[in-house]
């Protein structure tokens, strides 16, 4: 039996000290949950052309600058996700949950009483120690 891997390329969206989130649709993988918006690198795509393209699909909005975070990975029982996360702390267009999803923006003492897919903790843990973020 294999094991399902995923690259997912991830954004912290930063504009006035705060963050934006967009709730999982319930019926997905760690339905219900808060994510930072992202999804799947495509065979061949590069990390950042994948976290532009799936920020215009799912947030309606175009990255212009944006920098290496983290990466991490996490086993669930029925998947392996490798989240390659970048700070975004510029873009143009006015963010919207495309595709139907509940979106906000939280402050960090916001953020860290949501639920998040378990794999985010440490990607949590480490925006409420970079100051970058909360001067940004
Ligand atoms: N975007 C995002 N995904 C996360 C986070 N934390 C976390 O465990 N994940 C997991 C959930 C999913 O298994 C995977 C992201 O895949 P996805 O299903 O959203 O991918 P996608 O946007 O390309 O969606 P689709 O085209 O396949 O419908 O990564 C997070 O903070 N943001
Ligand atoms: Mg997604």
């Amino acid at each position: 039996m294999s094991v399902k891997r995923v690259h997912v390329a991830v954004g912290v969206i930063i504009r006035n000290q705060q963050i934006l989130l967009a709730k999982r649709h319930g019926h997905l993988h760690q339905g219900g949950k808060w994510e930072f918006p992202g999804g799947k690198v495509e065979s061949g795509e590069k990390v950042t052309d994948a976290l532009v393209r799936e920020l215009q699909e799912e947030i309606g909005i175009t990255a212009i600058t944006t920098s290496p975070f983290m990466t991490l990975s996490y086993d669930y029982p029925e998947k392996q996700v490798y989240l390659d996360i970048h700070l975004v702390t510029e873009f143009t267009g006015t963010e919207c949950g495309a595709e139907g999803q509940e979106i906000g923006w939280f402050t960090v003492a916001q953020l860290v009483n949501l639920p998040f897919p378990d794999a985010n903790k440490p990607i949590v843990d480490r925006i409420t120690e970079n100051s970058t973020i909360t001067l940004a």
